[in-house]
């Protein structure tokens, strides 16, 4: 059979884009809506999605309370409590969440995906992450966050302390013999006594091994230690590139870095982050996407638009051109970007801030069809797995999705018209790890 695509839904329950909440038809309230998400998670679930990923950020991001209070993407449910929740109205779908290797314990976090895999018949991903909202820090005792290198050094030992305590016990330790009165055989658990740089933790664990063996390790690395963290590491990966060129390049080195550490590169994979808009005609998609941008907040885009440029704007005339503004250390070609946008369209600050506030990575606009045509020159160009699909406004722009791309993909055979295994693992094609204690 020729390859599939894999799709993974990255979900803020209103919406990715700052200007959703504001769209006709979209639910402002989902993200304290259990009932809105159960929603969501069952038409991705109808529709065959290898997982549901709730992202996490420990804190609200660090915005000017200006900008903050025009955007709902920073404020909703803790990913556990709410994917416990969900384990309980899905069957096959994936849970996927977000948890910190900086602000965390490898004993709680272990513990708290190992019982999701088991409520949830094994379907849990943890998304690896070493937190980068500077803000997070002051919620946790400290004054800055640690920098970039120590925060992946602690990583990579908090990642092999989490996977040990995975293999506390044998598959078979449980036996459960009601006769002989013995509950579970010492011989089969191990204590993993780890004395590290980091941690020291001597388990075992309080509970039996995960169904998966071990839940998923997702991760979304961008930098050269995050993608030498995800090649050692990760299984699957959110990657953030948004040309096909860059994504190809990604997909490489990513592939190539775990081979040169000994794993089949087939077992990693790469699953860019790609904003949908779907609409009976391309114009049609087109009009909802401007629609979108121009709901975006002018507080918010213009702090977006600064963040871009390097350069606070906001005193500046909002219906004037933008003036020259010195370099900084900002990232170099969003600068360059938005300056050559600005000239190249004659645009005021407030419309430039517009596109600034939007959502400006990868996204695919367009119909069913061509959307599909998209994703399967992706899918055979290698510069993805499949992707982690992000929506403009619920619940229509996810249904839309679900309900007229999906089948396009399936008609075209690069999406499954069934669940074929139980697990997550089973949906991604990714084997059960070994017990690194017990053969
Ligand atoms: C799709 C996607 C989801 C992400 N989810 C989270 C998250 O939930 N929490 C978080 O702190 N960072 C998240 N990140 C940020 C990454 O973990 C990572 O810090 C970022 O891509 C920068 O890479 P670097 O850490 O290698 O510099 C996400 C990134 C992407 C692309």
């Amino acid at each position: 059979m020729a390859k599939q695509l894999h799709l993974g839904a990255f979900m803020r329950p209103v919406s990715i884009h700052t200007g959703a909440w504001r769209y006709p038809g979209a639910l402002p309230d989902a993200n304290f809506s259990l009932a809105a998400i159960q929603r969501f998670i069952r038409s991705l679930e109808a529709a065959k999605f290898d997982y549901f990923f709730m992202a996490d950020h420990l804190g609200v991001l660090n915005l000017p309370r200006q900008a903050l209070m025009r955007s709902h993407t920073v404020t909703s449910f803790e990913p556990f409590t709410l994917l416990s929740a969900l384990a309980g109205v899905t069957e096959r779908i994936g849970l996927v969440a977000t948890a910190s290797t900086t602000y965390d314990e490898p004993f709680h976090v272990a513990r708290r995906f190992a019982s999701l895999d088991h409520i949830s018949g094994g379907r849990t991903g943890w998304n690896v992450v070493t937190t980068s909202n500077p803000d997070s820090s002051r919620n946790f005792g400290l004054e800055t966050q640690p920098d970039h290198a120590a925060r992946y050094h602690r990583a990579r030992e908090f990642h092999d302390v989490v996977t040990g305590l995975w293999d506390s016990f044998a598959d078979d330790a449980f036996v459960m013999d009601a006769a002989k009165g013995i509950y579970f055989d010492p011989a089969r658990m191990h204590a993993l006594n780890h004395k590290g740089e980091h941690f020291s933790v001597s388990g075992p664990l309080n509970i039996a091994r995960p169904v998966q063996g071990w839940p998923v390790i997702f991760q979304a690395g961008a930098s050269d230690p995050g993608r030498q963290l995800a090649a050692e590491t990760a299984e699957a990966v959110f990657a953030a590139e948004s040309t096909l060129e860059g994504s190809k390049a990604y997909y490489d080195d990513v592939k190539g870095r775990a081979a040169t550490v000994g794993r089949n590169p087939d077992h990693i994979k790469i699953m860019p982050a790609v904003f949908l808009v779907v609409g009976d005609t391309v114009e049609e998609a087109r009009a909802k996407r401007a629609k979108l941008d121009s709901l975006v907040h002018y507080d918010s885009g213009i702090h977006s638009l600064s963040g871009m440029l390097g350069h606070d704007v906001s005193g500046f005339d909002p219906d004037g051109p933008l003036p020259d503004i010195p370099e900084s250390n900002a990232s170099k070609s969003s600068r360059r970007f938005m300056i050559e946008l600005a000239r190249a369209e004659n645009l005021t600050i407030r419309q430039l801030a517009a596109k600034a506030g939007s959502y400006g990575g990868l996204a695919f606009v367009g119909t069913a069809k061509t959307i599909a045509d998209e994703m399967q020159h992706w899918l055979e160009q290698a510069a993805c797995d499949g992707f982690t699909t992000m929506f403009p406004y619920l619940p229509e722009g996810l249904e839309d999705f679900t309900g007229k791309v999906v089948p396009e993909l399936q008609a075209r055979g690069l999406f499954r018209t069934e669940y074929e295994g139980e697990t997550l693992r089973d949906h991604l094609g990714l084997p059960r790890p070994d017990n690194r204690f017990f053969a």
